[in-house]
């Protein structure tokens, strides 16, 4: 009894019918209401199928006329050359598209690692995620490490097995991988559907729709765009749809088990419906869902194949019914700061900046005011530079100011678009909830800036406004160096306007100047990052430039204390800085210190620099107090000055080879100023400053080392090729193995709670009737800490030793020391970093 449903469909709110391209013309999507709205990123491993799945939507919202495919190199979102012809998602796109009467802001982040920072700086604006789950890798490395980041910012989640087309795809293996390494409750709203015609091995056509007790069969025609589709009734008296009743029925009861955990409602509903889960009414579950998830107790899961295009349009109607609206959403903090040096308090060994806090002020408190934060600046071929913000309150309005409340510059605030992937659009104003973008005030906005502004009424900012910040973005330390140079001395100023250019656009690509080798350097997260900076340089800006291989980004660090300091004093012997030097190991972030109470703390570049609590001169705090502190600069002047050339020279490097300093602790121990003199230059302190670190370093050099990057590495291998992998990676990777797996219970080895023991998981039909089921099994996970340099180009040598069939991953875990036989290695390539 099959039938095309078309007017219930519309009942629950799914369009997905027939696809109308002008479904949603009669609201325009500026003027949706912020219940309404929905700010997702889609997120995932590396061809997990972000792009194909984003494409799919907006072709079913009436967005786009035909759908673009990653493979043809026709996407609306990757429109980067370098996208294209790569196939890869490198900078997110924005893009809002109308569904179910709601505005969905999707933005498409890149899977592959080297780009994590654009996954993170995404995240930071989001209220919910879709990620997508390849049906036959299941759960990957980077879908782990965003998750992690998403879950961490309290952002909820739903996830999408795809490729359920393809063979050996486990719909409830990848489930189960999901509870157990993302370690989240799930609820599967969808079921996949396999049907075998002619006897032919088993199709994936549809899903089984759990809550709605429906069957939906996709068109399997390749032509066919999806738009239509066999909705079938499923009810307990038709015997030719017995197992997918039983489907229903056993997915009904194990949701109602997971959801009843989190909801009385449900258990209520379910006695009332005599104890028939499939009773229970639709509206009531969907309720539950919604809650579970928005607080982050369980994920709803929808299962599909994008790429032929089945069970996308079940997914979007899963965004607009369980993903938060901005106004349900978990608001970032707000900081209020009145100090221009972020300082950590030892005591609560938050880096966050102090003062008061007001959480949830901007929405609750002061709707007047509009809040937004920058977070992507681009500069586009012909639009110029646009920064991507998010509206957090109020409206901001196009020809007003704002502030930026980094440098306290008020901004006029020009042309305000809304963009569509490439496509953009004017319009007045943004609203809260909304990504927009703003056009010009180049150089005066970095990603992260909190952007405050009146709307369009005209007044002063307070000094409350004008200090206000949103959580800053945290970006991620640079793994490899490549070095860079003109063609030609007269190509110099160019390269330097395009570097300047990028760095704008990427706070993860970072630049060094090796002023005794009169070298520039670029630092970035990987091999493919650097090598697209050096494609943009050279073929989108023109630059006249040559790369140097790319290398492992080495550092120095002082390893082992040699318990002095060291003291310097200007020639007139009245600007002293005594300093000394500690390491840590780790991130500077999760470092304590015991006795630093009072102290002024800053950490940039893991590297952590104090000004104890005693080393301001009594003499200056006494001058204050007796008004007799005549100098043009005020105590935090000089406090600001000494941490910003300290900084410097940390970077500048060390004594061994001249790597920047990493992981090490400066204390200023003490320092001297005539504060009661007016004249004094403040160059004076900060010169005195550099040269005491200089004559620390020097002094001490026998107790510095190099540090190295350190990463956790799984190697995915059929156990027929553990042997020689992992005797590779010993001997010649220097890998230090820290367990052996199975990759089928690898994921239950951390945690003895199985978050999947309730949740009904149908065979995986295609499993075992396909080889990459039977590799599954057999596949061992090597996890092992190994030196970053010597995983460049292990790729190719893996697939070599195992006919192309081994995988591998891995995540930065920290520097670590080189020892002395790897250093005498690999000291050459430290002459261009
Ligand atoms: N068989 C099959 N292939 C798919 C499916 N979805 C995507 N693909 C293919 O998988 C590959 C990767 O798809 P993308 O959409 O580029 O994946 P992505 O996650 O956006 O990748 P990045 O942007 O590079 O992170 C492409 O060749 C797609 O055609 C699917 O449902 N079934």
């Amino acid at each position: 009894m099959s039938s095309i449903w078309k007017k219930s469909l519309y009942r629950w709110g799914i369009r997905y019918l027939h696809r109308s391209p002008a479904s949603f013309a009669e609201i325009k999507l500026n003027d949706v209401g912020m219940d309404k709205t929905r700010n997702i990123g889609i997120i995932a491993h590396i061809d997990a199928g972000k792009t194909t799945t984003t494409e799919r939507m907006l072709y079913y919202s009436g967005k786009t006329k035909r759908i673009g495919n990653v493979d043809e190199g026709d996407t609306v979102t990757d429109y980067l050359p370098a996208e294209r012809l790569r196939g890869i998602t490198i900078q997110s796109a924005a893009i809002s598209i109308p569904w179910n009467r709601h505005k969905i802001n999707i933005i498409d982040t890149p899977g592959h690692a080297d780009f994590t920072f654009e996954v993170i700086r995404s995240l930071r604006v989001l209220d919910g995620a879709v990620t997508i789950l390849d049906g036959v890798a299941g759960v990957e490395s980077q879908t782990e490490k965003v998750w992690k980041q998403a879950k961490s910012l309290g952002i909820p989640r739903i996830a999408f097995v795809n490729k359920m087309d393809r063979p050996g795809a486990g719909f409830s293996r990848t489930v189960k991988e999901i509870t157990g390494k993302l370690r989240t409750k799930v609820v599967l709203c969808n079921l996949p559907y396999f049907e075998s015609v002619n006897g032919e091995e088993p199709r994936f056509v549809g899903v089984v729709d759990v809550l709605h007790k429906k069957l939906l069969k996709w068109k399997p025609d390749s032509n066919s765009t999806g738009d239509e589709i066999d909705v079938i009734n499923v009810t307990e008296e038709d015997q030719t749809l017995h197992e997918v009743f039983e489907m229903i029925t056993k997915g009904r009861e194990s949701m109602v088990e997971v959801l009843g955990e989190y909801d009385e409602s449900i258990i209520d509903s379910f006695l009332e419906c005599d104890e028939d889960y499939n009773k229970i009414p639709v509206t009531i579950l969907n309720k539950a869902i919604r809650k579970a998830t928005i607080d982050n107790q369980i994920t709803p899961v929808f299962c599909g194949a994008s790429f032929r295009n089945i069970g996308v349009q079940p997914l979007m109607d899963g965004i607009t019914n369980y993903l938060p609206s901005p106004l349900e959403a978990n608001i970032p903090e707000v900081n209020i700061s009145d100090e221009r040096i972020k300082k950590k308090n030892s005591a609560n060994k938050s880096v966050s900046l102090v003062q008061d806090k007001y959480k949830g002020l901007i929405i609750n408190s002061n709707p007047q005011l509009t809040v937004a934060l920058a977070f992507k600046v681009i500069t586009h071929a012909n639009r110029g530079v646009m920064t991507f913000f998010r509206v957090y309150s109020g409206k901001l309005y196009s020809n007003t100011t704002m502030i930026n409340t980094r440098t306290g510059k008020k901004l006029n605030v020009r042309k305000l678009l809304l963009m569509h992937g490439d496509e953009p659009e004017e319009v007045r104003y943004i609203g809260a909830g909304n990504i927009g973008v703003l056009t010009g005030n180049e150089d005066e906005i970095v990603t992260g800036d909190t952007l405050v502004s009146h709307g369009p009424v005209k007044k002063g900012f307070s000094d409350l406004e004008s200090h206000m910040k949103l959580l800053p973005i945290e970006v991620p330390p640079p793994l490899f160096n490549s070095g860079i140079e003109p063609l030609t001395a007269g190509d110099e100023a160019h390269m330097k306007e395009c570097i300047k250019v990028l760095i704008r656009e990427d706070p993860s690509l970072k630049v060094h100047v090796d002023e005794e080798l009169g070298q520039t350097i670029l630092g970035g997260m990987g091999e493919l990052h650097l090598e697209i900076v050096r494609d943009r340089l050279i073929s989108d800006m023109k630059a006249k430039v040559r790369l140097r291989d790319v290398v492992v980004s080495y550092k120095e660090s002082i390893l082992k204390n040699p318990f002095s300091s060291a003291s310097f004093k200007n020639s007139e012997g009245n600007v002293t800085v005594e300093v000394e030097m500690d390491s840590f190991e780790g991130k500077a972030s999760e470092t304590t210190f015991a006795e630093e109470e009072g102290a002024i703390i800053f950490e940039e570049d893991n590297n952590i620099i104090i000004l104890g609590p005693d080393s301001t001169p009594p003499e200056a705090l006494a001058a204050i107090e007796d008004r007799r502190w005549k100098s043009d600069h005020s105590l935090e002047d000089i406090q600001d000055g000494i941490i910003q050339s300290s900084l410097a020279a940390l970077q500048i490097g060390g004594p061994l080879y001249g790597l920047s300093l990493h992981s090490t602790v400066l204390r200023i121990k003490k320092w001297n100023f005539p504060c009661t003199e007016s004249s004094t230059n403040l160059s004076e302190i900060l010169d005195v400053t550099r040269r005491a670190i200089s004559k620390y370093v020097e002094e001490n050099e026998s107790s510095f080392g190099v540090l190295e990057p350190y990463m956790e590495t799984k190697v995915y291998v059929n156990s027929g090729d553990l042997g020689e992998v992992s005797h590779d990676l010993t001997q010649r990777c220097k890998a230090i193995i820290t367990s052996l797996e199975d990759e089928s219970n690898q994921h239950d080895l951390d945690n003895d709670t199985d978050l999947s023991h309730n949740v009904y998981l149908p065979p995986d039909y295609t499993l075992s009737k396909s080889e990459a089921a039977y590799d599954f099994k057999l596949q061992k996970v090597i996890v092992c800490e190994t030196p970053l340099r010597e995983m460049i180009g292990y790729l190719s040598k893996l697939r070599s030793m195992t006919q192309g069939r081994g995988t591998f991953d891995m995540v930065y875990i920290g520097m670590r020391r080189t020892t002395k036989a790897r250093l005498d290695t690999i000291a050459s390539e430290f002459s261009f970093m």
